[in-house]
């Protein structure tokens, strides 16, 4: 096994999370309190397993309110604040024509986060596949617009799922980008290159932490590794709570011992992956630098995700001031999202009325 030289401080005070207390203001949400804790996230010492417990129940909205680790203004989020997070974040379907007068002129590039927004969650990640209707949607979008797949999953994997070669694939968190194989004319390359792979050197590491948390998390039962390539995920959705603690013990103490991985969270997963400064954000700039639009005034991207990890995306859209990010939730979370959609059924229709507009746009350009 690879050595790391870590020295592991000890007796460090808890961070604060346990007083934090909420507002009760228009953004409110549990979300923010669930960033404010995973900033807290201290995987040295006495305070490893707390903080990864408590990120683990935080990540869950249903798991909060069982829970009495916040207050109970922050669990019992009311109508009204509902209403407000919809009036902030309203559905890309009711401002479908706003959204295309906003576009008009510009191309439209799509970004499409997998789980929960492609496919919806379920409880085996093997299984997690997409309708047909969702991929004659995707493949529709992508005869018009470049079309990207943003994910958490290995390319292989996600390619396996979707099995649509016109598109653009970012997987492991945007760490290996390959292009597509065939496909309309706005897309140039032909054969399936390898785009970009900014963590290859992490790839034996990845291996080896992999191999070390599989036997480790053997003794959980319902958890589950899945190997990414490039990062690797941790899935507790089948673990019982009461064995939550035993699997943050496992997972933090084998990350203790690389301290050039670090720990992110998605839905139900802790992810652990490099920590070099790449996210689904920068694959997003790669991908419009690859397409030639990296100083276009003209583009819109539109990008769809569920996820924390798609934060990342929609910060990047918001700084640069182009598109728009769609978040996929059924619940208000804090995002940099401008719309949002309730699960994968609703992104499908907004796949669809986009392939809708564009045909009557190009059959009035016609006439
Ligand atoms: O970036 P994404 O495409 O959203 O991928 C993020 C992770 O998604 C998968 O896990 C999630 O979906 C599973 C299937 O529905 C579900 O069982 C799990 O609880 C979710 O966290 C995937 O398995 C992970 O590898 C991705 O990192």
């Amino acid at each position: 096994m690879m050595k790391h030289n870590v020295v592991l401080p000890k007796d460090i005070p808890a961070p604060p999370y346990y007083s934090y207390q909420i507002p009760r203001s228009k953004s409110a949400t549990y979300a923010a309190a669930y960033k404010k804790l995973l900033n807290h996230v201290d995987l040295s010492g006495v305070n490893r397993i707390n903080s990864l417990l408590d990120c683990m129940k935080a990540s869950s909205p249903t798991q909060i309110r069982a829970n009495s680790i916040l207050t109970p203004s922050f669990l019992a989020p009311l109508d009204d604040e509902f209403d407000d997070w919809m009036e902030e974040h309203p559905s890309a379907l009711s401002k479908f024509e706003e959204i295309m007068e906003m576009s008009k002129g510009k191309k439209i590039v799509m970004f499409l986060d997998y789980d929960g927004t492609l496919s919806p969650i379920v409880e085996d990640p093997d299984r997690a596949y997409m309708s047909e209707a969702m991929r004659d949607a995707v493949r529709d979008v992508a005869k018009y617009f470049p079309t990207a797949v943003v994910t958490g999953r290995c390319t292989e994997k996600v390619f396996s799922f979707v099995g649509l070669k016109e598109l653009y694939y970012a997987g492991s968190h945007g760490m290996d980008i390959v292009g597509p194989t065939k496909g309309p004319k706005h897309i140039k390359s032909k054969t399936k290159d390898i785009l970009c792979q900014p963590a290859s050197e992490f790839l034996p590491m990845i291996e080896e932490i992999s191999k070390t948390l599989e036997e480790k998390i053997k003794i959980i039962p319902g958890a589950k590794l899945e190997n990414n390539k490039f990062c690797v995920s941790v899935h507790y959705r089948c673990v019982e709570e009461k064995n939550w603690s035993a699997l943050a013990e496992q997972v933090g103490s084998v990350l203790a011992e690389y301290p050039k991985l670090k720990l992110t969270q998605g839905r139900k997963v802790l992810e652990i992956r490099p920590t070099i400064k790449w996210d689904k954000g920068k694959a997003l700039e790669f991908l419009l630098e690859t397409l030639g639009y990296a100083n276009s005034s003209d583009i819109f991207p539109v990008y769809i995700g569920d996820d924390r990890t798609d934060e990342d995306a929609f910060k990047v859209l918001r700084e640069r001031g182009q598109g728009i990010g769609i978040l996929v939730s059924k619940i208000p979370k804090e995002t940099d999202a401008n719309y949002s959609l309730n699960g994968p059924i609703e992104v499908k229709n907004f796949l669809q009325n986009l392939v809708q507009w564009k045909n009557l746009s190009l059959d009035e350009q016609q006439s």
